[in-house]
C-alpha cells in the first residue's frame, strides 16, 4: 500500500541563544514520516525531542531549512493559518496535560470541536463517546483537580484525538504515570493508530514505550543518531 508522506523536515535547524553562545538544540534533520506510522523519538535530555515535536507542529519555527506538513512548507503560513492547522490537523498531548482547569472532563474535550465550528449537541455527543474510549464515562463532569493524573492524561489524549486528526505528537505522555497507566495508554494510542490510521510522532524516555513504536529514532544533541527505518 502506498503511504504518502505527511511530514518532512528538510535541513532543519533550531538554535537558542545562550548568553554569549549558541545552543543548536537540533541541528540539520532531514526526516519524512509517512501517513499512518507509529514513531517514537528518544535520545538523552537535551538531546532535542521537545523541540522537534514542536517545530514539526508549528508551534515553533526553524531557525533555518524548512518544515512541510502534507506537502505544504510552514514556513509559508502566518501564525493565525498555524493556529488553524494545529486545529484541524494536529493533536498535541503535552507531558503537563494542559487541561482547563475550571472545565469538566467532558468541556475540556468538546470545545475543540466547538472551536471547529461543531454545534454544542454534536461536539457533546462526540466527546462522550470519545471519554468512554479511554475509559472515563463516569467521570466526565469532574474537572481536572479531581481526576488522578493518570484519568488527566487520559482527558488530554481524548482532547488530542477527538477531532481524528491526521497527525497526533504527543511529548512524554506517559511521564507521570505508572507502569500500568502507562502500558494502557499505550495500548490506546497503538490502537487509535490501527483503528484511525492518524500518524504519531511521540517521545519517550520509557524502554517499554520506545520498544512497542513501529518505528525508533534517536537524537543526540539535535542530530538523528540512529532511525530504525534506515
Ligand atoms: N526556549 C529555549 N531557550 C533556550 N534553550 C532551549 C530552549 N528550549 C530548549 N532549549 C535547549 O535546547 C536543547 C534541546 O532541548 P529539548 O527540550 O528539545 O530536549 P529534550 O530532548 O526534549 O529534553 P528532555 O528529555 O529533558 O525533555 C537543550 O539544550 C535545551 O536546554
Amino acid at each position: 500500500m502506498f503511504h504518502p508522506t505527511v511530514i518532512e523536515c528538510q535541513s532543519v535547524c533550531k538554535a537558542f541563544a545562550d548568553g554569549d553562545s549558541v545552543i543548536k538544540a537540533i541541528d540539520q534533520v532531514d526526516l519524512q514520516v509517512y501517513a499512518g506510522e507509529f514513531i517514537c523519538l528518544y535520545g538523552a535530555s537535551g538531546s532535542g525531542k521537545t523541540t522537534l515535536l514542536n517545530l514539526i507542529g508549528g508551534l515553533d519555527r526553524p531557525s533555518s531549512g524548512e518544515v512541510f506538513l502534507d506537502k505544504h512548507p510552514l514556513s509559508h503560513y502566518s501564525d493565525d493559518q498555524l493556529t488553524d492547522l494545529r486545529l484541524h490537523k494536529i493533536g498535541f498531548i503535552f507531558q503537563s496535560y494542559n487541561l482547563v482547569p475550571v472545565f469538566s472532563a467532558l468541556e475540556n474535550v468538546s470545545f475543540i470541536l466547538q472551536m471547529q465550528g461543531l454545534s454544542n449537541r454534536d461536539a457533546i455527543n462526540k466527546s462522550e463517546y470519545i471519554l468512554q474510549q479511554v475509559g472515563l464515562q463516569n467521570l466526565m463532569h469532574r474537572r481536572p483537580a479531581e481526576l488522578s493524573g493518570g484519568q488527566q492524561q487520559r482527558v488530554a489524549i481524548a482532547r488530542a484525538i477527538v477531532a481524528q486528526p491526521k497527525i497526533i505528537l504527543a511529548d512524554e505522555p506517559t511521564a507521570n504515570l505508572d507502569s500500568k497507566n502507562s502500558e494502557q495508554l499505550m495500548n490506546l494510542m497503538h490502537q487509535l493508530n490501527r483503528d484511525l490510521g492518524s500518524t504519531f510522532v511521540i517521545s519517550s524516555h520509557d524502554p517499554q514505550v520506545i520498544e512497542k513504536a513501529e518505528r525508533k529514532i534517536e537524537l543526540a544533541d539535535g542530530k538523528i543518531l540512529h532511525d530504525s527505518a534506515d
